[in-house]
């Protein structure tokens, strides 16, 4: 029997919260349900983000409460503080994401804060969340390269990552915010990680703005993770990361773990279906 890997649909929030004109939320509906009905089994909605900060994500309740829901099909969203959280819940979530960075510039241009002060902002989104029965995947940006500082350490993405671990997140998603990771660079990151982190707990989430995004992702199979977060059709970008392109496309995502003899339980007509409706979103 094949092996099992999951990929963890992001681009209803990481690739349309970029989209410069606003996307009507009944498009947004319909592109998570024809997600839903492609056999994906982790789609990331919306965001319970400031709307002064990202306008595109402001109907994130009226998506939540329009959406279909299907069995088996966890619906997540990101919350990067308790007003977020409360929001999540009211929309019954069935999971959430807090968000961190590995590298202070980026942290402070995309939450208005430092590292530490994030963090110390997540402690009572987790303790309500966990307390709720509701879990909680942590991100760390930029981890090999930041837009405002340059080069990341490794050692700064594993401090990180093994706060949010501790903290209760029951998964870590490495983001290559810009892209600019390479085969070298993940593989080191990696080295670093696994010495501490067992890889079921990390996830990657690669952007592809230098098409190195699938090779980066066999380094990772390679080193034991399965879970790989991507966006229909390529679609993305970060408001507050300027470089950032598309997310790694979801079929492409698709076809390399069906290629590398991994189930996912995704059907490639559906999501093709849904890969066509979200690039019309596109503006
Ligand atoms: C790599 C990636 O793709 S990461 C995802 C993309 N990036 C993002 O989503 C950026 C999200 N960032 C943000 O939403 C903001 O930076 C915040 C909320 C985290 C912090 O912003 P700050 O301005 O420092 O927040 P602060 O706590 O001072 O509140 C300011 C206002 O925002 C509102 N606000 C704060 N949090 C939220 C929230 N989760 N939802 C809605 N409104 C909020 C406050 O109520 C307040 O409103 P008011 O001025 O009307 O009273
Ligand atoms: C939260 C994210 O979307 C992760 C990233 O791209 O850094």
């Amino acid at each position: 029997m094949a092996e099992t890997a999951t990929i963890f649909e992001v681009g209803p929030r990481d690739g349309l919260q970029n989209e410069k004109a606003q996307i009507a939320t009944a498009d947004k509906i319909a592109l998570v349900d024809m997600l839903s009905a492609s056999g994906l089994r982790k789609i990331e909605v919306t965001s319970f983000v400031s709307p002064r900060w990202v306008p595109q994500m402001a109907d994130a309740a009226e998506v939540m409460a329009g959406i279909t829901r299907a069995p088996g099909v966890d619906y997540a969203v990101l919350t990067p503080n308790a007003k977020g959280f409360e929001a999540a819940r009211a929309a019954r979530a069935d999971e959430i994401a807090v968000f961190a960075s590995a590298s202070e510039g980026f942290s402070r241009k995309n939450i208005n804060c430092s590292v530490a002060e994030s963090l110390a902002r997540f402690e009572p989104v987790m303790i309500a969340a966990l307390a709720h029965g509701i879990p909680v995947r942590g991100y760390v940006s930029c981890i090999t390269h930041c837009p405002y500082d340059g080069a990341v350490a490794p050692e700064a993405v594993l401090d990180v990552a093994e706060k949010l671990l501790a903290m209760g997140c029951y998964e870590v998603s490495l983001g290559d915010t810009i892209g600019a990771a390479t085969p070298d660079t993940v593989s080191a990151l990696l080295d670093v990680l696994l010495a501490r982190i067992p890889a079921e707990k990390l996830a990657g989430h690669f952007h592809d703005t230098h098409g190195r995004a699938l090779d980066n992702i066999d380094v990772c199979l390679a080193a034991g993770l399965r879970t790989f977060d991507a966006a229909v059709g390529g679609l993305g970008g970060c408001p507050y990361a300027p470089g950032a392109a598309g997310n790694v496309a979801s079929e492409a995502v698709l076809g390399l773990l069906s290629e590398r003899g991994f189930d996912t339980g995704v059907d490639a007509a559906r999501l093709a279906e849904a890969t066509r409706f979200a690039r019309s979103l596109r503006t």
